[in-house]
């Protein structure tokens, strides 16, 4: 690849973006080669990280204080200061409540029938001797409409969901009683003796009393909790407002999926992974970028794009450029005072996803996860969902089981290794090897086996901890 070529890449853009690389830009900046560390350097004006750079031979920190920092730094965003937004029913889901909700109404609003079948007075079903009685088929009540008064001796066909006739206090199964299927109004009607009183009724309010809280501020509003919401005949839930959240992927070797690619290029996985790994959380992408391993390539961005005003993100999350390499584009730039106000580049005692990094830019989080795209997905698993959780109230924390494992495991010393894992009910099993560059593999995986440091291979049958995946 020229250097013509490069400027290409330099253009990559992901949609939707803001004109972020201009030809003219590019063509100053590709001599000297930007990729040079000494050429590096003397773009910024600037040597190797002053702040928060690698910390070199500082202990590895724990996947829980790495996951708390992530959070320490989402409250510091501006997510906290936003306001509560009232949205459409329909558009609440994964949202977070606002605001406990108060029923209004009763639910349910009236007493009705459990049960398609002949509603009676119980008393009028006890019997001295036999075991049915025999009352008049009434006209049918449908659901929907208001019933008519269950005279004495009457029998009314109701089905579920109707009002209960005044005057009746149980509903008997239409397939108890005789003859089978519902008989025409004044027809004789067997009805086994001695119903009580309650039976296959629906109290009115039995669920929900008006004037109770039904759903408490911050309930993540699941499908069960939209549906109680509609039932109390709400539109409109007030909730917290969406985290908005900017991605950013880097490389020279990245390229949109689709496009034209080079004989050393790869497409961009990690792009689409940070996407759907947030789109269980009340998040609103407001932006996916690409930048080359160009410095001056990601201080333009962030110059445009950081106060970029009602665009603006509370969050940006970042993959690749941060370990050790000679080009580590976030790494370097966010080190930079100037450029963030804090950043820390450090080792989690975690495989995958071991480099680690965060940043402050204008009062705006950074959480900067490594590029191996395995890594990439168990940092936003291990790091990203905890801190939605604690800070968004959503998503809801994964479920974590004891089971034996069903094949060997190999631990690490001194780091705890992420093992995706297929969870099938009753045996978890290892999928694919511990690459973090085995996306494929990992696309097998419904679980993580998070298997503690350890020198000696733990043997099939061990008990361990699985973290659940949706
Ligand atoms: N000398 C050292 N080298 C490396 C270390 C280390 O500790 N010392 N750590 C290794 C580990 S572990 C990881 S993980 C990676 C993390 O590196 P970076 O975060 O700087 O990521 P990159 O070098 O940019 O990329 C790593 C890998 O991932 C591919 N990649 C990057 N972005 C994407 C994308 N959007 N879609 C698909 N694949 C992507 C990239 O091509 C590389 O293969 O560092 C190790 N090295
Ligand atoms: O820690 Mo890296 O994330 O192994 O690939």
């Amino acid at each position: 690849m020229d250097l013509a070529d490069k400027s290409v890449t330099g253009r990559i853009r992901h949609a939707p973006v803001p004109t972020v690389y201009e030809p003219t830009t590019l063509a100053s900046m590709t001599p000297p080669h930007p990729h040079h560390p000494q050429a590096s350097a003397g773009t910024t004006g600037k040597g190797r990280p002053r702040t928060g750079g690698r910390s070199h031979g500082a202990a590895a920190r724990s996947i829980e204080d790495h996951a708390g920092a992530v959070a320490d730094l989402l409250r510091r965003g501006p997510w906290p200061e936003r306001e509560a937004q009232w949205i459409p029913l329909e558009r609440a889901t994964g949202r977070v409540l606002a605001r406990q909700v108060v029923a209004e109404v009763d639910l349910p609003p009236f007493t009705n029938s459990q049960m398609d079948g002949y509603a009676v007075s119980a008393a009028a079903t006890a019997a001295d001797a036999g075991a049915t009685v025999v009352l008049r088929a009434g006209a049918p009540a449908p659901a929907g409409h208001v019933p008519a008064q269950l005279e004495p001796g009457q029998a009314v066909p109701v089905m579920t969901g109707a009002p209960m006739p005044p005057g009746a206090d149980a509903v008997v199964p239409v397939e108890e009683c005789e003859p089978g299927g519902f008989q025409p109004a004044g027809r004789p009607v067997r009805i086994p003796a001695g119903q009580s009183a309650g039976r296959f009724v629906r109290p009115a309010g039995e669920d929900v009393r008006a004037g109770a809280s039904v759903l408490a501020e911050g309930t993540e509003l699941t499908a069960q909790a939209v549906g109680v919401c509609a039932s109390l005949g709400l539109r409109e839930v007030l909730v917290r407002p969406a985290l908005r959240v900017g991605i950013l992927t880097t490389g020279d070797e990245v390229v949109p999926p689709g496009a034209a690619r080079g004989p050393a290029q790869i497409f961009d996985a990690n792009a689409a992974i940070l996407r759907a790994a947030l789109a269980c959380a009340p998040v609103e992408v407001v932006g996916s970028f690409h930048v080359p391993d160009d410095d001056a390539a990601l201080r333009s961005l962030l110059r445009e794009r950081v106060r970029a005003g009602e665009r603006a993100a509370d969050l940006w999350v970042t993959s690749g450029g941060i370990s050790e390499g000679a080009f580590e584009v976030v790494r370097k730039v966010l080190s930079d005072p100037g450029a963030a106000e804090f950043s820390e580049f450090l080792h989690v005692a975690m495989q995958p996803g071991g480099p680690q990094g965060l940043a402050m830019v204008e009062g705006i989080p950074f959480v900067c996860l490594p590029g191996n795209p395995v890594s990439t997905w168990v940092s936003a698993e291990m790091f990203l969902h905890p801190a939605l959780n604690t800070v968004l109230g959503g998503p809801p924390p994964r479920v974590v089981i004891r089971v034996p494992s069903a094949d060997d495991l190999h631990p690490l010393p001194g780091r705890t290794r992420v093992v995706r894992a297929h969870w099938d009910g009753s045996a978890v099993r290892r999928v694919g090897g511990y690459g973090s560059h085995l996306l494929a593999a990992a696309a097998r995986a419904n679980a993580l086996i998070i298997l503690p440091p350890g020198a000696d291979p733990v043997p099939a049958g061990s008990e361990v901890a699985v973290r659940l995946l949706p």
